[in-house]
């Protein structure tokens, strides 16, 4: 199949957000109102103007660090079990506030925090099968297509405690670039944030873990005048009355785009082209690709880049099913021990990637750091 144009965001997708942005937002906008904005927005989201505020954004990510060493049980020891989601999603409304300190971390979050969540709450997104043609697929088999999203969610605490040899690859580029004592490294980031940008094997974990749970789908309204055809067919496909749905996963998952692509590879990223590992052309996705890409990329590596650099050398971060199961039972509530793929965490909830459960979790201090 080939796409030469942008086409318009699904009504899906402004269906879902409609409680939050009455239509008045940056993802299902179209045409020249989106055009509009996109250019206005896309100065303050440049890595040149992201970098300007690193400093603020450290502050947050301490502030998690703060949360994870409250949940440890202290003096080397497992601490109780929490949900993941829960506190990564605080942080996430933290560093978003960017100018205004919405406290989310903090036992005291402000108003805005509060009625903002109330409202996610009750969105929604309802996936019409009927609708949805899926990449290079027949029409019958986008039927299957909303089970294939729903499998499989992997947060990257999930693939390192899954991939060990990663974690030791994160501490020794961390120390190879801020230097070896982990508490420095706020005060190293401070003076030249671009050091950021050394860590190159931080990156690669990140794009892995998007590349092998992607965080959100993008789903387009077909229109009369676009047709595609399906490699070494005739026969074009009419997309008018149809939403397409160009799905990362499988792209993701495809041997001929990513070799192995069940292995958890950092390395795939920095590799020469001519590596068999090296990725074919515009197939990681991410943050999709296009003029609709994802305005907030530099945003989120920057975060994820510091939540890794003040967690993975001071922390023992592990999926903690069994402690979950026990307090399920001692609050009477049912143990739901379902597993996709032989996991159990998995995609649950509404709309966007939710972990299964929130994805319970304990923590510890590592020797080391003590
Ligand atoms: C790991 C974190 C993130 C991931 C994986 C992600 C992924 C994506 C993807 C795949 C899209 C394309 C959606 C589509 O085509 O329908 C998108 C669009 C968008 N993202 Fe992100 N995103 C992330 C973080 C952020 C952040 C931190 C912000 C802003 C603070 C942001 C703001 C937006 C906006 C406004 C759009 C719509 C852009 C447009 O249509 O012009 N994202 N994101």
């Amino acid at each position: 199949m080939e796409i030469g144009n942008s086409l318009p965001k699904s009504p899906m997708q402004g269906d879902f957000l409609n409680p939050i942005s009455n239509g008045k937002d940056l993802n299902c906008m179209h045409g020249e109102e989106w055009r509009m904005w996109r250019s206005r927005f896309n100065p303050g989201f440049s890595q040149g103007n992201i970098r300007t505020w690193i400093p603020a954004i450290l502050e947050e990510v301490e502030a998690f660090g703060n949360v994870l060493r409250n949940l440890s049980g202290g003096a080397g020891e497992w601490g109780q079990v929490f949900p993941l989601e829960q506190i990564s999603s605080n942080l996430a409304f933290d560093v978003t506030g960017s100018d205004t300190r919405l406290n989310s971390q903090s036992p005291y979050p402000s108003p805005f925090t509060i009625a903002y969540r109330e409202q996610l709450s009750r969105m929604e997104i309802t996936l019409s099968p009927l609708k949805l043609l899926w990449r290079a697929t027949p029409m019958v088999q986008a039927i299957c297509s909303i089970g294939t999203v729903s499998q499989g969610p992997r947060t990257i605490v999930r693939q390192l405690q899954l991939n060990p040899e990663c974690i030791v690859k994160l501490q020794a580029e961390h120390d190879a670039v801020l230097g070896p004592d982990p508490r420095l490294a706020a005060e190293r980031i401070r003076e030249a944030p671009h050091i950021l940008d050394s860590l190159k094997y931080t990156l690669g974990v990140i794009k892995e873990t998007l590349r092998t749970s992607p965080a959100t789908i993008t789903i387009r309204e077909g229109q009369p005048s676009f047709n595609f055809k399906i490699k070494g067919e005739e026969e074009p496909w009419p997309t008018d009355g149809f939403d397409l749905f160009d799905s990362s996963i499988t792209i993701h998952h495809d041997p001929s785009n990513f070799a192995d692509p069940h292995k958890f590879i950092p390395e795939r990223f920095s590799v020469p082209e001519d590596d068999r590992l090296h990725p074919a052309k515009d197939t990681w996705r991410g943050f999709q690709l296009g003029p609709r890409k994802c305005i907030g990329q530099e945003l989120a590596v920057v975060v994820l880049k510091l939540v890794l650099v003040f967690t993975i050398r001071t922390f023992d971060i592990e999926m903690a099913w069994d402690k979950w199961d026990r307090v399920r039972e001692l609050q009477g509530l049912k143990v739901d021990c379902q597993m996709v793929e032989g996991e159990r965490m998995y995609t649950t909830g509404k709309a966007t990637s939710h972990p299964k459960d929130g994805a319970p979790m304990h923590v510890r201090i590592r020797s080391s750091s003590m």
